[in-house]
């Protein structure tokens, strides 16, 4: 290992960061610049899911494949702090994920969906929440088109999808609400408030309260 200082280019602010936004908007474009220009920094969770692998996808660093079983059993055992089912599908954010990569020193990163967000919201991870909004539905049905990954149904669903989540993102449920319209100048805003907002100790509470939970 070398002996420069792991610590260079961290946030403040070490709280886990969550992102959140509808499909296409380019949550996944900006975290990979995000990570690109701050190496060592940040670590994209890794979940959990019973699907099976696509071709290329590798266990433990695309997702953590597991039966439906071992899922359950890792549910039951309250492991996760989220987790969701599509189709005949699950899938979850382990508690461990995130503790190994912030034991690690890094600043964790979640790519959750909006039913995700409300359960870290109500879990006991204190964690910073910042929304990725289209500059409008038209340009958001063109990305999502452009990126060539959906078939028509699954477009119409994303669309349909994405305007549940954008109603939730004007809730008040995020600590930012960033628009993706230029790139690099919302990957600006982005890097500063990963870099700025926080402070250290003092850091602000999640812009929703977690429930009181036993
Ligand atoms: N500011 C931008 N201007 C133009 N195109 C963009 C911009 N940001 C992202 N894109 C493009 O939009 C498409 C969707 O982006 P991306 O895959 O990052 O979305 P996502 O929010 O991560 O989607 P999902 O939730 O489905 O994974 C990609 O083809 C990407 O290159």
């Amino acid at each position: 290992m070398s002996s420069s200082s792991p610590a260079l280019g961290l946030p403040s602010d070490r709280r886990p960061i969550v992102i959140a936004g509808p499909s296409g908007v380019g949550k996944g474009t900006l975290y990979k610049l995000l990570f690109e220009r701050h190496p060592g920094a940040f670590a994209l969770s890794i979940s959990h899911t019973t699907r099976a692998p696509r071709p290329g996808e590798q266990d433990g660093v695309d997702y953590y494949y597991v039966t439906k079983e071992a899922f359950q059993d890792l549910r039951a055992q309250d492991k996760f702090v989220e987790s969701a089912q599509f189709g005949s599908n699950f899938y979850g954010t382990s508690k461990a994920t995130i503790a190994e990569q912030s034991a690690r020193g890094r600043v964790v990163v979640l790519d959750i969906e909006m039913e995700g967000v409300k359960q870290v919201q109500r879990s006991d991870i204190s964690a910073r929440y910042v929304f990725v909004a289209p500059p409008s539905p038209e340009v958001l049905e063109r990305r999502l088109r452009g990126r060539g990954t959906e078939s028509e149904d699954s477009v119409r669903q994303r669309l349909e999808q994405a305007r549940v989540e954008l109603e939730f993102g004007r809730s008040g449920a995020f600590d930012t609400v960033i628009v993706n319209d230029d790139l690099e100048t919302a990957y600006g805003e982005l890097d500063r408030w990963v870099y700025g907002a926080g402070g250290s100790s003092s850091s602000s509470e999640p812009a929703v309260a977690p429930e009181s939970s036993s």
